[in-house]
């Protein structure tokens, strides 16, 4: 079964082969789909024939996005939180215990049911690829009950035994390292892909980087591939760390050195940048400038968690990076696209090229800088193009 789309006033491919620049933008376009694939792209007046056709009216097309970053199994929620900050209040982690009581205290089904309403959520606003992170249950048990539940809608699932140290185990941190690195990494490892760790020494609830790297190697050892929180309240570690191990990609980075930017331009972890973390702690946002200038990939994400960025959106995201972060309307949106494919190290998303997957992105405009121009508007949904849709993930 093939589909041929039309009326496009302009599509990103993000194949610079197709059209200038990274985006590799085509006017008045045309794709083929085909068996969940994209077949051609190219101008309409060259379009092959197909079994099936779909016109979009004159609106831009772009790549599905690749939210790279979620916390997307969770219980509760924390409004009076940002209630409080909104009035001053700072954030240092110390939240996530409430989370974590609720999410222990949560059926599965009810865990299932807000995680797929937010995954919906997502596709409603263009969302095709959603990497989603356990770290709200802290048990050996409901860190393992997390990620299945994760790999059920995606299979970028992330093991985050590691993102606060739980009540239980205060003032004994090591001994919760142990466990994460242990009995938890052995009971999550067969659910996860990804292994995480919150590290900010800045936090009394996080990780110091010692600990971060234990956390990290015991997963390498377990085949989960590292990602990490990092330089989200101060300059820490946690950046250096990711490079040195290789990360795939390195979260928040909203205080960087001078030291770490080097590092992430001679490495090759991507640079993940969080702006709906910033809104919600009302804090100064990562410099996106000094990190792209630097020739360092740089991925958006929306960090979807009911603390720091209750928000689903990556048009949002690509709105504050555009008028708070100094990206250009293009730059965001390949950052929200084929960025955040670098970071899940995932060639066959993120861009409109012959062979990846059919994920398409309709916007009810016609050029892909509304989604800066026009913020909080819903332009974006997910296109199916066919009777099974272009994607289940999300
Ligand atoms: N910073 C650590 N983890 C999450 C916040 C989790 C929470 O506060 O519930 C983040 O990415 O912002
Ligand atoms: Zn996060």
């Amino acid at each position: 079964m093939s589909t041929l789309v039309t009326g496009i006033a302009e599509l990103v491919t993000n194949d610079p082969s197709r059209g200038p620049g990274p985006l590799g933008p085509v006017a008045d376009a045309a794709v083929v789909v085909a068996d969940g694939a994209v077949a051609w792209t190219g101008p309409r007046r060259r379009a092959p024939a197909a079994d099936a056709s779909i016109d979009v009216g004159g609106r831009a097309v772009v790549p599905g996005f690749v939210d790279s970053h979620t916390h997307l199994v969770f219980a509760g929620d924390r409004a009076a939180e940002f209630e409080a900050r909104v009035s001053g209040a700072r954030y240092d982690g110390g939240g996530i215990a409430a989370t974590v009581a609720a999410t222990r205290a949560a059926s599965d089904d009810t865990l299932r049911g807000r995680l797929r309403g937010l995954v919906a959520e997502m596709r409603r606003q263009g969302t095709t690829t959603a990497e989603v992170k356990s770290g709200y249950g802290l048990t050996v048990e409901d860190e393992a009950r997390c990620l299945r539940l994760a790999g059920e809608v995606t299979a970028e699932t992330t093991f985050l035994g590691a993102h606060v140290v739980p009540a239980e185990y205060a003032g004994r941190r090591e001994d919760y390292v142990a466990l994460v690195t242990g009995p938890m990494l052995a009971a999550c490892a067969p659910f996860a892909r990804w292994i995480d760790v919150f590290c900010e020494p800045a936090s009394p609830h996080a990780f110091d980087g010692d600990a971060a790297r234990v956390v990290l190697e015991a997963g390498l050892t377990r085949g989960l591939q590292p990602r990490v929180h990092a330089n989200q309240l101060s300059a820490g570690p946690g950046v250096r760390l990711a490079v040195e191990l290789g990360a795939a990609s390195v979260d928040h980075c909203t205080h960087l050195t001078d030291a770490d930017v080097d590092a992430l331009a001679d490495g090759s972890t991507v640079a993940t940048l969080l702006p709906g973390a910033e809104f919600s702690t009302r804090s100064p946002y990562p410099d996106a400038r000094r990190l792209l200038s630097a020739g360092v990939p740089v991925a958006l994400a929306t960090d979807c968690n009911p603390g720091t960025s209750f928000t689903s959106s990556m048009p949002f995201c690509i709105a504050l990076a555009v008028r708070e972060m100094g990206m250009t309307p293009a730059e965001a949106l390949w950052a929200a696209t084929a960025g955040g494919a670098a970071a899940l190290r995932r060639p066959d998303v993120g861009h409109l090229g012959p062979g990846a997957r059919a994920d398409l992105a309709v916007l009810d405009a016609p050029s892909h800088r509304y989604l800066a121009y026009r913020p909080g508007v819903p332009l974006a949904r997910a296109l199916a193009t066919d009777d099974s849709g272009p994607s289940t993930d999300p």
